[in-house]
């Protein structure tokens, strides 16, 4: 069954709503990015403006996550100024029965598992359309790559049996620059047998920096997802 994106939109609303809501007082969060944490900030910030929730610091995972955490009205740190991160809420691309997840749909895979991995319990945020069996079936695995280092990087991914690709700005002409001003190669697998390999293999190729395969980083998976024609979430 196809969702329409407006019910889409109300399943990350509902479940940004739902991850936001297990925040508690004096933490530290890790605010992560894309469509679905942007809603998850904005209840933090509501939550913050109500005093039901007090002495809240956040840690951006990209530009985005901090203007929309100043926005917000949530204090926001570097992983210079905390010791631990409490908990993070970072979206996801793709979603596997065993929480490995494609990150990185907006750029900020890299950053995002600095901060993810710090984290004591990472919450991720999807909407049902984002839940696969096959890890790599509907996304490709994007990969930070330093702008000197694509051409040899892309003969080496090809090299690994990978469809590479160079991400183009859609309101830009050029390619993608991510917020460390590197570019992105989104690279198709027609399988990936063991995805924890595959994200060291990358990883080790020479101008690569990260790569959005997160595997073993996932601590709960909130899924916003209907039921009966209503919306529900339901957590793994
Ligand atoms: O780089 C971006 C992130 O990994 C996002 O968390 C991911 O792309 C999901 O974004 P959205 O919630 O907008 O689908």
């Amino acid at each position: 069954m196809t969702i329409s994106p407006e019910a889409i939109k109300q399943l990350k609303q509902e479940v940004g709503i739902a991850a936001a809501r297990r925040v508690k007082s004096g933490m530290v969060v890790g605010l992560g990015t894309g469509s679905t944490t942007a809603f998850a900030i904005a209840e933090l910030g509501a939550r913050l403006a109500g005093g039901e929730l007090k002495d809240i610091v956040g840690i951006p995972t990209s530009f985005q996550a901090s203007v929309l955490g100043k926005k917000y009205g949530i204090p926001l740190r570097t992983l210079d100024d905390v010791d631990r991160i409490d908990i993070a809420i970072d979206g996801a691309d793709e979603v596997d029965p065993a929480k490995t997840l494609i990150k990185g749909g907006g750029a900020a895979h890299t950053r995002e598992k600095v901060i993810d991995s710090l984290a004591g319990l990472f919450i991720v945020v999807v909407d049902e359309s984002k839940l696969v069996d096959k890890l790599g079936s509907t996304f490709a695995v994007p990969v930070e790559v330093l702008p000197m280092a694509i051409a040899p990087v892309t003969r080496a991914v090809e090299k690994l049996g990978g469809k590479p690709e160079l991400r183009m700005g859609i309101k830009k002409d050029g390619p993608v620059i991510t917020d460390q001003g590197n570019m992105v190669l989104d690279v198709t697998f027609d399988n990936i047998p063991d995805a924890a390999e595959l994200e060291k293999t990358l990883n080790n190729i020479p101008g690569v920096l990260e790569n959005g395969l997160f595997v073993g980083v996932a601590d709960l998976i909130l899924v916003g997802e209907f039921k009966d024609g209503n919306p529900i979430i339901r957590e793994f």
